[in-house]
């Protein structure tokens, strides 16, 4: 078994001239906390982005995030050059659960689309509270990882190839 998450680009990224959005929601804060913290930590630690230029900015559920998402790439200004959108679904007892991880997934896709500005998928389907601790680096698993590590990866990385252009 080895520990799942995105290997860091060869090329080493600079992100210290961006502006990056982390916007979670405030269902099961303590792992979406962790999920932040890890991003923030990776944007500030290993790409040099400003801590005054991370916007922290949260809102109720994971549905509510690609409204959101696309409501302040629509009016901030300077704009940000990426978005981490975080989130934390585990599955009840119901349908909710299929039914918002499949409107938020092609939400926040169709926000990155729409808005030509990179959109992180960084929320957790998780089917048990274990699973979701794993993937935010808590709890007691040997295969642990937190994932927020490789949202901000993602973000940073994106975000460079759309300031050279992409063909390039
Ligand atoms: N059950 C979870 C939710 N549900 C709430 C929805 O996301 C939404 O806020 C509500 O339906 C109002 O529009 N949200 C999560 O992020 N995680 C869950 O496990
Ligand atoms: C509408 C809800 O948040 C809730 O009733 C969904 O229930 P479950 O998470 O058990 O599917």
């Amino acid at each position: 078994m080895f520990t799942k998450g995105v290997t860091p680009s060869e090329t080493p990224y600079d992100g210290s001239e961006f502006r990056i959005l982390i916007l979670h929601t405030r269902w099961n804060l303590p792992v979406v906390e962790a999920l932040v913290t890890g991003a923030r930590e990776t944007l500030l630690s290993e790409f040099n982005v400003k801590m005054e230029n991370i916007s922290i900015k949260d809102v109720p559920g994971s549905y509510e995030l690609p409204f959101a998402a696309q409501e302040f790439i629509k009016y901030s200004d300077p704009k940000f050059n990426a978005v981490i959108c975080i989130g934390v679904l585990i599955k009840g007892s119901t349908m909710h659960f299929e039914y918002i991880a499949e409107a938020t997934a092609h939400g926040i896709m169709r926000v990155g689309l729409d808005t030509r500005t990179p959109c992180v998928f960084g929320v957790l389907t998780c089917l048990t509270d274990e699973q979701a601790l794993e993937r935010a680096g808590l709890g007691e698993s040997p295969s642990k990882h937190n994932h927020g590590i490789d949202w901000a990866r993602c973000a940073v990385e994106l975000a460079v190839r759309g300031q050279q252009g992409w063909p390039s």
